[in-house]
């Protein structure tokens, strides 16, 4: 049976490789929608795959998870195209304006906390400024997870098909910290780190989604996809040229012997959503982040790791959630 996959964030980085990866592995059987906000690059996402995949069942919709207003259209011209959705990818991330602290970095470069500063960009070492939307949220809380809840939530009746399973699947990050995140300040209004406590709450998230889903057959699960040269990475550092980036591979490379977790490219990265796809919804376990990872000789594999949420914050959380959206 033809699956229906949906992927947003789908026109660059994680995932475009990741749709490119479902291509490959099952060039017939998909009929892929690519949710992007900007329908140029959707358009030239598309013409990508369809030039390497040239039967494939390849759609578009335009959707912006930073306005209500578009995820909420663009559900209804999701559920008029479609009875059903197989997998949902919850993947279109920002981390704007971001600041990195030499200081912090070179004081992690002299203590203990050195491999995990660099495998999760943790120790202080990345701020960001965050701004307010249109709708009044903070940009970083509505993109990376408010704006996916709301899809969720409107496109439950294709989601949720009695006798069948359906996935959600996130793209959250190894920056996800229980330190940055707050339930008193869910939107991270008042902190520095709003990326890390975005990608906090989807872990949460997931976990609360399965608690009230699974009944129905909708199972949601969490990856990392390990830190990957794309142009988020890119506006880490605003002036330093991709060339540049590009002179430090090697020194990447030296870095991944120690942490499988520099995956470094998209194909890598999206090794853990596609190995997703592939597994039986119930046989996963809610409270792991499945991690995709590269060893130093490059052979790409997933490793479940065990995530530091609790069921309790994650009921407070999706409470207040649903409260943001009345
Ligand atoms: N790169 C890394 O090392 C890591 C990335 N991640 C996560 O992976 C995911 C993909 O990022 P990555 O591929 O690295 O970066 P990219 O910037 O290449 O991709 C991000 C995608 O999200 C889309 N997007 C951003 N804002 C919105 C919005 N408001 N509405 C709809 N789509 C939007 C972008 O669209 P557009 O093309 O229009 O900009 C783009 O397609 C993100 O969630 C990120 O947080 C997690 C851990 C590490
Ligand atoms: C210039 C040199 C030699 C090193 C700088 C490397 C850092 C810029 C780099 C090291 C770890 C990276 C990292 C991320 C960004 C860039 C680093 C801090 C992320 C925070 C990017 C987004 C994520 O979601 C994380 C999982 C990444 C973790 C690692």
């Amino acid at each position: 049976m033809t699956k229906v996959i949906l992927v947003t964030g789908a026109s660059s980085g994680i995932g475009l490789a990741l749709c490119e990866r479902l291509l490959s592995h099952d060039p017939e059987g998909l009929q892929l929608c690519l949710a992007c906000r900007d329908v140029q690059r959707a358009r030239d996402a598309r013409a990508a795959l369809l030039a390497s995949h040239p039967t494939a069942h390849v759609t578009l919709v335009q959707m912006d998870t930073s306005s209500v207003s578009s995820v909420i259209g663009a559900a209804q011209e999701v559920k008029r195209r479609y009875n059903r959705l197989d997998f949902l990818y919850l993947n279109a991330g920002i981390m704007p304006n971001p600041h990195f602290d030499v200081k912090a970095f070179f004081r992690g470069l002299f203590s203990s906390r050195i491999v995990t500063m660099f495998a999760t960009g943790g120790g202080g070492i990345l701020t960001q400024e965050d701004r307010v939307t249109a709708d009044g949220l903070q940009e970083i809380f509505m993109t990376n997870l408010f704006g996916h809840f709301l899809l969720i939530r409107e496109l439950e009746p294709i989601l949720c098909h009695a006798g069948l399973t359906s996935q959600l699947i996130w793209t959250s990050s190894s920056n996800a910290h229980p330190s940055a995140f707050s339930v008193d300040d869910i939107q991270h209004r008042r902190g520095t780190q709003p990326y890390s406590s975005s990608k906090y709450a989807c872990d949460l998230l997931s976990l609360a989604l399965n608690t009230h889903y699974n009944k129905q057959g909708l199972y949601s699960s969490v990856t990392c996809p390990g830190f990957v040269m794309t142009s988020l990475t890119y506006g880490i550092l605003p002036f330093f040229p991709p060339f540049l980036w590009t002179l430090l591979m090697p020194l990447f490379w030296l870095i991944r012997i120690l942490t499988n977790t520099f995956t470094l490219t998209p194909y890598n990265g999206a090794e853990a959503l596609l190995w997703l796809f592939k597994q039986q919804p119930e046989s996963l376990d809610p409270q792991a982040k499945y991690q995709s990872s590269t060893s130093g000789l490059g052979k790409n594999y997933t490793q479940p790791r065990k995530m530091d949420v609790d069921l309790h914050m994650s009921e407070v959380l999706i409470l207040s959630v649903k409260c943001c959206s009345l």
